[in-house]
Formats: structure tokens, C-alpha cells, sequence
């Protein structure tokens, strides 16, 4: 519990934030073993809900991989990954839209209006939200890369205070569905929008020098720097395409881009609101 002083001396700080940020769009993306527990959930969803009580606008892609998982399991099909990414053959696309769509969509679509929140879930099928093309790696099955995002549906949204709850699959001109990672959806709406921040929620404490050592975090990188530690292999495995989908919102025109630790308690406002962050903060 704050004494009074204390919640002086979070106000004043948090001020100049809340008033520089207000209006704009925030793009957050929340999967992974950072969504597994659910007292944690209901915290990012509060959070989230407090940013757009504040006059921001938040906007929520999501994830599931794990929960994918465990429904595959129960459904006899055994998960595939090369390099971090889904094999979906189409009993798999199945599954995963099934999970996504259905279930972690209205879930996290549920839990922001219990909070007090007006949110709307969609997919990127709907009003052609997002356009897939495939992969380019057949062997990946329906795996899709975005091609178009259509912002029109999510500005109308956005600017009636509803907070869209965002699935990553989509379709094709023929209907076909693809699978697309989450991270990649993010950065994409956070491109299109031209948004203030993309924000990547994940189960570690941000870009790491040394990825064994927690006490090793960049707070604050630019393109160049990021580039250099991929190529360095300080980055690697999953962090890659985390990093990747960062610089590329970056290049498209978002202000700045966060990796942090979405297991901790109010990850979201001790990034946005504070002068030191608790992550990884990307800028051109
Ligand atoms: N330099 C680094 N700093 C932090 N994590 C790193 C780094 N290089 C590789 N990683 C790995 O990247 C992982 C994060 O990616 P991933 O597991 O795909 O996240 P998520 O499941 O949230 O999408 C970390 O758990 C860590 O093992
Ligand atoms: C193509 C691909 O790999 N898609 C991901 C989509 C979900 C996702 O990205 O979930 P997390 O953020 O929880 O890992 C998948 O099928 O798991």
C-alpha cells in the first residue's frame, strides 16, 4: 500500500506522460507464457483499461500459443515449430482459429468489459482487417505474412472508446484461413496506424546483453543497436522475430517500440507512465 507521499510522487511523474500520450494509439501484443496465469490477465486487462480511462487509445493483439497447445494435445495432433513458428497443416488451422477466435479472443474481450472497459473482439477476417499472403515457405503449411491491414474498422472503433481485442488469423480473397504470429500482427496494425508505441508483452525482462543474466537489460536501443546484437547473436531464438517486427514498425513510422516482462505487476503502466521503464525501449 502507497503512503500519500508516494502516490504524490507517482502522480507527478506519470503527468507528463498521460497528457504527452493522450489520443494516442498504443499497440499492445500479449501472448505466450505471459498470458498463462490468470491473476496476471486480469492485471495487463487493467491496466489496459486504466490507459484508456486516461485518454489513451490501446489497442490488444493476442496470442495463445500455449492454449493452442493444449487443445491440439487433447485433440490427438501433435504441435510442429520450425524456428519458433507453427507448422499449420489444415486440421491445425482448424484448431488454432478455434482457440484464437472463439475462445482467447472473447476471454480477453470479457474480461475488459468486466473491468469496466468497452472492447470488441475481431479476427483479421473481419472487415478485411487484415489481408494474408502466404508464408513463402510452403513446408510451413498456412502460415500467412500480412500484406494489407485495413485500418478503417479499428479507427471507427478506436474513436467511439471501444478497445478492439485483435485474433491473428486471417483469410485470403479465397477464403482460406491463414495463421499468422502474433508479434507480426502487432507491428503491422502498429504501422498502419501510425501509432505512438508498439508494445511486445513477453516472459522475459526485455533485450538482454547477457540472456542468462536478468540484470543485464538494454533499457533504451536504437535500429542500429538492435541490428548489431542480432548479428552478434546476443539476440537469437525467439527474440529475433520479436526485434524484427520492432524495427520494422519503427522504419514504418511508430515512435517507439517496447519489449518487457509481462509477469510483472503493472508491466504496462511502470513502462508507459515512468521516466525509467521496467523494459527494452526500441527508437529509430
Ligand atoms: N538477448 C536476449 N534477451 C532476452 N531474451 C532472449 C535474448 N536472446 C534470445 N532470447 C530468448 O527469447 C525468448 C523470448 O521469445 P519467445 O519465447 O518466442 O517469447 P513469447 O513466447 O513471449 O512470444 C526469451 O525467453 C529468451 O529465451
Ligand atoms: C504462425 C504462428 O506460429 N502462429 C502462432 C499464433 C499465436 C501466437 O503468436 O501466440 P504466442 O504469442 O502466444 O506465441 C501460433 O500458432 O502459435
Amino acid at each position: 500500500m502507497l503512503t500519500n507521499t508516494e502516490r504524490v510522487k507517482v502522480l507527478s511523474e506519470a503527468l507528463p506522460y498521460i497528457q504527452k500520450f493522450s489520443s494516442r494509439i498504443i499497440v499492445i501484443k500479449y501472448g505466450g507464457a505471459a498470458m498463462k496465469n490468470s491473476k496476471l490477465k486480469d492485471q495487463v486487462i487493467s491496466d489496459l483499461v486504466f490507459l484508456s480511462f486516461i485518454g489513451l487509445r490501446p489497442i490488444l493483439v493476442h496470442g495463445g500459443g500455449p492454449e493452442i497447445n493444449f487443445w491440439l494435445d487433447q485433440l490427438k495432433i501433435l504441435p510442429q515449430f520450425e524456428n519458433g513458428i507453427r507448422v499449420t497443416d489444415q486440421p491445425t488451422m482448424d484448431v488454432v482459429e478455434m482457440v484464437l477466435v472463439g475462445r482467447v479472443n472473447k476471454d480477453l474481450v470479457a474480461s475488459i468489459n468486466k473491468q469496466g472497459g468497452k472492447s470488441v473482439g475481431l479476427s483479421g477476417k473481419d472487415g478485411l482487417l487484415i489481408i494474408p499472403r502466404p508464408s513463402g515457405k510452403p513446408e510451413l503449411g498456412f502460415v500467412g505474412e500480412v500484406q494489407n491491414v485495413d485500418t478503417n474498422l479499428l479507427e471507427i472503433l478506436i474513436n467511439n472508446n471501444y478497445i478492439p481485442v485483435i485474433a491473428s488469423v486471417a483469410a485470403d480473397k479465397q477464403g482460406q484461413s491463414y495463421n499468422i504470429n502474433a508479434d507480426t500482427v502487432a507491428g503491422e496494425i502498429a504501422a498502419a496506424l501510425n501509432a505512438e508505441k508498439l508494445i511486445l508483452l513477453t516472459d522475459t525482462p526485455g533485450i538482454l546483453r547477457n540472456p542468462s543474466d536478468v540484470t543485464t537489460l538494454i533499457s533504451h536501443l536504437s535500429i542500429q543497436e538492435a541490428r548489431d546484437l542480432t548479428q552478434t547473436a546476443v539476440i537469437s531464438g525467439g527474440m529475433i522475430p520479436k526485434v524484427d517486427c520492432c524495427i520494422r514498425s519503427l522504419a514504418q513510422g511508430v515512435a517507439s517500440a517496447h519489449i518487457l516482462d509481462g509477469r510483472i505487476d503493472h508491466a504496462l503502466l511502470l513502462e508507459i507512465l515512468t521516466d525509467q521503464g521496467i523494459g527494452s525501449m526500441l527508437v529509430v
